[in-house]
């Protein structure tokens, strides 16, 4: 798990390591520098003329360190400093005078702004040192000219920490680098997560730079990146002594007329990851649709009107270690009533699309279950959840998503691209798989059908929800690596893709 901070959490820890560690500020910056360089002398190659743009604060000073490092191994690098010498302060003044006492010159942008510019379009590799997690509103002049001819120029263009202007916890970035890639200082930043900040990334790589994680831990709230390496960890094994029972027993509400696949597609998926048995309870005028669409499911048919739920259950003899509720159920005065009374079963609970729409209803009753319950809104139902609109959501998804999960005691999954979960603690782990694939309707009901199965077989919730969260992320990325398109990709085809995902886990 790589912890993700903000800015100020980013600054904390940095005076943490200089005044209680007792790294100082000029090693910290040097070990940055070293670390960085050896990022991208992977990336560079030797023949490459790089273009190192150092900015008045701590990034430029990290570019003084990778510039140095450049020259040092024989690369072809000029080093433009934009502000006067006389403006660079602290360990980024030390990072340039090491630079020049090794022997090595840098351009002064003052004076030479024609230059930079008939330049920039004949580097191969440009270096953003410009500005780092300190900038503040609009990038001004001349950061903003220069910035303009970076994202002109053919060059690869790789950010030091951040693409120099855009906002470290995210938000609108005014005039920004747009880079290739970006080598980010030991934690990626919130920005790195958010739209559409996190356009203007490229490719993001996390450089260790040798922070103890003692002095992470310390100042940074609990976020952090949920990898691969974490399902693996987490992941529940199967034993040989096992029966059907051991993976517990799920019932899938949801259907109605009108949407009589979203069911099928959850129970799908969950029977594809690992339920032990699944029931969908369906309103009784949907037999002939979902009657052996999935055989290996039971089906209860529960009283209906006008094609959909009614709002009566029925129990009887049914055994149950956890209810997913939502797909396709429609929003009648029947589904509301349902709804309420499934709010109201001890077990494990996931609350998807229509069933959300009631949250108003029932959102008392979640606050006082005991069993967990997960609720797995997209923006917009998460605005409406909030009763806030959707761009404010979308601006600040982490604190959104907070918010609501300890509030409520509940485990919020607030999906979109960079997929965040949220536990009821306020501790956050954000997904990277994925890809515009999902972007289609039947993506969330299969999300809701591996949700709900991994709930069954996994000891705590939030390795559930993520492991699966990331699963669907990465049966969408299989798929567009082995002869899809991210257009053609239909939510079945996502199910159908969770055996070669699934294998690659275990
Ligand atoms: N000990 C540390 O603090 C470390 C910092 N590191 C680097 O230092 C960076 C942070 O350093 P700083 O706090 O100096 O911040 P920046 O390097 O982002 O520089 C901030 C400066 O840029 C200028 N600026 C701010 N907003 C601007 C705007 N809108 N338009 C034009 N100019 C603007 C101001 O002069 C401000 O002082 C990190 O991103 C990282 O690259 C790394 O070296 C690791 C260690
Ligand atoms: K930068």
């Amino acid at each position: 798990m790589i912890p993700i901070v903000t800015a100020e959490e980013m600054y904390a820890i940095d005076r943490e390591v200089a005044e209680r560690i007792g790294i100082s500020a000029d090693s910290l910056m040097e070990n940055a520098g070293q670390a960085l360089f050896w990022a991208l002398k992977k990336r560079i190659p030797p023949a490459a003329k790089v273009a190192v743009l150092a900015g008045t604060g701590n990034n430029g000073g990290d570019g003084f360190v990778i510039a140095r490092m450049l020259k040092s191994y024989g690369y072809e690098t000029d080093v433009w400093l934009v502000p006067p010498k006389e403006k660079v302060k602290g360990a980024a003044r030390t990072a340039l005078e090491v630079y020049e006492r090794s022997g090595y010159a840098w351009i002064a942008y003052e004076g030479k702004e024609r230059e930079l510019a008939a330049l920039l379009p004949h580097y191969d590799i440009i270096i953003d040192a410009l500005l780092g997690i300190g900038v503040k509103g609009d990038v001004r002049p001349p950061y903003k000219e220069i910035i303009e001819q970076v994202n002109r120029s053919p060059a690869v263009v790789y950010a030091i920490d951040v693409p120099s202007g855009v906002p470290a916890d995210g938000g609108e970035a005014g005039m920004a680098v747009r880079a290739d890639a970006t080598l980010t200082v030991q934690c990626p930043k919130l920005g790195a997560y958010t739209f559409p900040a996190a356009d203007y990334y490229g490719e993001l790589t996390v450089v260790d730079i040798g922070i103890p994680p003692a002095a992470v831990q310390a100042k940074a709230a609990a976020r952090f990146l949920w990898e691969k390496s974490d399902v693996v960890r987490t992941m529940p094994k199967r034993t040989r002594s096992s029966h059907k029972g051991t993976y517990g027993k799920l019932l899938i509400v949801g259907g109605s007329k009108a949407m009589a696949g979203a069911v099928t597609l959850a129970a799908k998926a969950a029977l594809r990851s690992g339920a032990g048995l699944v029931t969908i309870a369906v309103p009784e005028a949907m037999y002939e649709a979902v009657a052996n669409r999935v055989p290996e499911a039971m089906c209860r048919l529960w009283p209906a009107e006008g094609g959909a739920f009614a709002g009566a259950a029925d129990w009887d003899g049914l055994e149950i270690d956890a209810i997913a509720v939502g797909p396709g159920m429609g929003r009648t005065e029947g589904v509301r009533r349902l709804v309420n009374e499934l709010v109201r079963q001890p077990v494990p609970l996931v609350i998807d699309a229509d069933a959300l729409f009631f949250w108003g209803d029932y959102a008392e009753l979640v606050r006082e279950r005991s069993a967990p319950t997960v609720i797995t809104p997209h923006p917009g139902e998460m605005a409406r959840l909030l009763r806030r609109p959707v761009s404010e959501v979308e601006r600040d998804r982490f604190g959104a998503s907070k918010r609501l999960a300890m509030e409520y005691g509940v485990y919020v999954v607030l999906k979109g691209p960079y997929t965040i979960v949220t536990a009821p603690d306020g501790a956050q782990y954000v997904n990277a798989t994925g890809n515009p694939a999902l972007a289609k309707g039947g993506s969330g009901d299969v999300l809701t059908g591996i949700v709900a199965a991994f709930l069954l077989q996994h000891e705590a919730v939030q390795p559930a929800v993520s492991n699966a969260v990331f699963v669907h992320g990465k049966a969408a990325d299989w798929l567009v690596q082995h002869g899809h398109s991210s257009w053609d990709v239909l939510a079945s085809d996502v199910v159908d893709a969770l055996p070669a995902v699934l294998t690659s886990l275990t």
